[in-house]
C-alpha cells in the first residue's frame, strides 16, 4: 500500500516547540506568502459596530440601516453592548488554553484520526489534509458538533464540555512564511468569534485590501458564511478572512458556526429574483456544499466561486 503519511501531520504545537523554520509544507507560494503581514494591513477603524442595544430599541431603525448596510459591504460587524459577561469571555479562552496545553496523551483522547490515517472535521488536531502538496496552517483545532444535540459526540469532547471551536496558533519563528489559517471564507451560515482580547491576526479582506480586527476590549464579531452569501443572491457578502501567525505569542480564538441540515437545498430566496435580477449561484445541497468547500478550502480557494452562475 502507498505510504500516505502525508495525511496525519505532526500536530503544529509540537512542530513548534522542534523547528526553527516552518517546514516546507507549511510555506506558503511565494506569491502569497504574508510578507510583513500586519504593517501591510489597513488600521481597523473602518469595521462597522452595530450596537445590539440600539437595534432592539423602539427606536432603532437607524441601527438597523447601519446593519444591512454592514452586511451588504463587509458581511460582518464587531458587536458592541452584547452583554456577555467579559468573565465568561475570558472562562472560555482559558479554557481553552488549559485544554491546549494538556500533555499530547490527554488531548489525544480527542483526537481527529480515524484509524490512525485519516482526519476527520471533528475532534482535535490539525486541519483536514486532502492533498499532498497542499499548504498547511500554523495551527491546531478542537472542533465540536454541537447541534442538533442528538449529534453530539462526546467521546470526541474533553472532560469538560464546551460548545465551539477552539483555534490554537502557536507563536511560529517565521510568521512572514505561514498563515495561521490561510485565507478562507466560512461555509454556513453565519459565524460567531469570540477573539483572543491581547494578541491580533485576524484580517478581513474588503475592496482588495487586508483590514486588522481590533483585539481589545473583549470582542465578538459575527461574519456571514457562503450559505447567506448564496440565499441573499450575492446582496449580503460572505468575507474573505485569514489569520497570521506571531513570532512571540500564542494566539487563541474560538468560532461557533452555524449552519444547515445536510439535506437541505441552498439557493437564492425565491422573493428575490426577478427577470431583472436572475439567480447567480446554482441550487445545491448542505452536504453536496461542505464536502466541495473542504477540498476547496484546502487548496486555498472558494468553493462558491465554482457554484456562481
Ligand atoms: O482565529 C481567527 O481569528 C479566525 C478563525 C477562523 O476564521 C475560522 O475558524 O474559520
Ligand atoms: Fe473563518
Amino acid at each position: 500500500m502507498a505510504e500516505e503519511s502525508w495525511r496525519t501531520p505532526m500536530l503544529v504545537q509540537e512542530l513548534a516547540k522542534k523547528v526553527q523554520q516552518p517546514p516546507s509544507r507549511y510555506v506558503q507560494p511565494e506569491q502569497y506568502q504574508p510578507i510583513s503581514l500586519v504593517d501591510g494591513a489597513e488600521p481597523p477603524e473602518h469595521i462597522p459596530v452595530i450596537n445590539l442595544t440600539r437595534l432592539s430599541a423602539a427606536d432603532g431603525a437607524d441601527e438597523g440601516i447601519k446593519l444591512r448596510l454592514a452586511l451588504q459591504s463587509w458581511g460582518l460587524f464587531l458587536v458592541a453592548n452584547h452583554e456577555v459577561e467579559t468573565s465568561l469571555m475570558d472562562d472560555l479562552i482559558n479554557m481553552s488554553r488549559e485544554f491546549f496545553r494538556q500533555p499530547l496523551q490527554e488531548k489525544e483522547k480527542c483526537s481527529n484520526v480515524i484509524g490512525g490515517k485519516h482526519l476527520q472535521v471533528e475532534g482535535y488536531g490539525n486541519d483536514l489534509v486532502k492533498f499532498e502538496d497542499q499548504t498547511l496552517d500554523w495551527c491546531d483545532r478542537l472542533h465540536l458538533r454541537v447541534e442538533p444535540e442528538d449529534e453530539r459526540n462526546f467521546s470526541l469532547w474533553p472532560k469538560h464540555p464546551t460548545p465551539f471551536r477552539f483555534n490554537y496558533y502557536p507563536p511560529c519563528p517565521r510568521p512572514d512564511l505561514v498563515f495561521g489559517i490561510k485565507p478562507h471564507s466560512d461555509a454556513g451560515v453565519l459565524t460567531i468569534l469570540l477573539i483572543d482580547k491581547d494578541v491580533g491576526g485576524l484580517q478581513i479582506l474588503r475592496d482588495g485590501k487586508w483590514h486588522n480586527v481590533p483585539t481589545s476590549p473583549h470582542r465578538l464579531l459575527i461574519n456571514l458564511g457562503d450559505y447567506t452569501e448564496i440565499m441573499s443572491n450575492g446582496i449580503f457578502k460572505s468575507p474573505v478572512h485569514r489569520a497570521v501567525a506571531n513570532a512571540e505569542k500564542e494566539r487563541i480564538s474560538l468560532a461557533m458556526f452555524h449552519g444547515l441540515h445536510p439535506e437541505k437545498e441552498i439557493e437564492p430566496a425565491a422573493i428575490l429574483l426577478h427577470e431583472k435580477q436572475p439567480a447567480r449561484y446554482r441550487k445545491s445541497k448542505a452536504k453536496e456544499y461542505l464536502a466541495g468547500y473542504y477540498e476547496h478550502f484546502s487548496r486555498g480557494t472558494r468553493f462558491i466561486d465554482s457554484v456562481k452562475m
